[in-house]
């Protein structure tokens, strides 16, 4: 059997991990590994993934596009030799470039499937323009074969449009699709299944062009948690963080995904229960010219409003 080696981009919490778990929740037929890298120390996405059979690999530690070659390298030869896979999907940390791992879908043992970068349509206009991530941004969109316009649910008409001509402007080599607001799960089996041109050959990876302009932290939510006070103290951070996701535990001991994106919070309940061991984080993302500063009044704001507890310094 050869797998097919498909890669997933976007900006930061534009839904990639969201499509990864339509395809692996029935969209995509046969049997996937999925590999995951999240910008930041820890890979919460290694636990959104609900991959039925734990074949969830995480590269944690650097951007996979630019920073673990070797790591890349490692999995992906392990991967192609493995004869019981019927798909491959690469997710792309939220700030790297899928176009640079596309070259791996010509490596021997898989077959190419595409590289789709997820585009939210209540924010790509924005993000697309922006002084700090508009680069990242635009440079995704350079590099998908497909542009799948996500969140289409949320968008009002005029920002779905808006949406769509940025789209087609910035990726006028790709297929657009917009998701089918009443049934995302179809358009997902769509677009891994779309017959897509090849993408031209990446150009040159500017070396940490895309991190540099982000920081990150973690934190620590060592018990039970009022989960509607960590809702309020994260909307009131939405100009300052780009992205925040983790998993925490209410006072009733039920476990919660927490999400900040594109200035949305949204807290759902966990069918699967507790994260993998080391427990509940929190990743914290800023960007632009005060990412630093920012950050850390984010953090402090919830240490003082939730007592999550500081893990590590900004580290980029
Ligand atoms: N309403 C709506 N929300 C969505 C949709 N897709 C994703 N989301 C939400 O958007 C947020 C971010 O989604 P993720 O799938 O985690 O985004 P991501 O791109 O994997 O995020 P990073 O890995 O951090 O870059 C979550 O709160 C999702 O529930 C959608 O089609 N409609």
């Amino acid at each position: 059997m050869t797998p097919k080696l498909g890669l997933i981009g976007g900006y930061l919490g534009s839904g990639k991990s969201t499509l990864v778990n339509r395809l692996l929740s029935g969209a995509l037929p046969g049997r996937t590994a999925v590999v995951v890298n999240d910008f930041g120390s820890v890979n919460i996405d290694a636990d959104l993934i609900q991959s039925a059979d734990g074949d969830t690999i995480e590269l944690s530690n650097g951007c996979i596009c630019c920073q673990l070659n070797d790591d890349v390298a490692r999995t992906m030869t392990a991967l192609a030799a493995r004869e019981d896979l019927d798909n491959v999907i690469c997710e792309v940390s939220g700030v790297g470039d899928p176009g640079e791992l596309a070259a791996w879908r010509s490596y021997p043992g898989f077959g190419a499937g595409p590289v789709v970068v997820c585009a939210d349509a209540t924010a790509i206009v924005r993000l697309s323009r922006d002084q700090y991530v508009g680069d990242t941004v635009r440079r995704q969109l350079g590099s998908a074969e497909l542009v799948l316009i996500i969140k289409t649910d949320l968008a009002m008409p005029g920002d779905a449009a808006a949406a769509l001509a940025v789209c087609e402007a910035a990726a006028p080599q790709a297929l657009v699709v917009q998701q089918d607001p009443l049934d995302p799960q179809l358009t997902a089996a769509l677009v891994f299944a779309a017959e897509v041109p090849p993408s031209a050959a990446a150009g040159p990876v500017v070396a940490d062009a895309h991190t540099d302009v982000h920081s990150t932290c973690t934190v620590a939510v060592p018990g039970p948690i009022d989960v509607d006070s960590l809702r309020l103290a994260l909307s009131a951070q939405s100009q300052r963080l780009v992205r925040a996701k983790g998993i925490v535990q209410d006072s009733a001991h039920r476990w919660h995904e927490v999400q900040l994106a594109a200035g949305r919070v949204e807290v759902k309940e966990r069918s699967s229960g507790a994260p993998t061991p080391d427990g509940a984080r929190l990743v914290l993302i800023s960007a632009g010219a005060d990412r630093t500063a920012s950050l850390e009044q984010a953090r402090a704001k919830l240490v003082d409003a939730v007592g999550v507890v500081p893990m590590a310094v900004p580290g980029r």
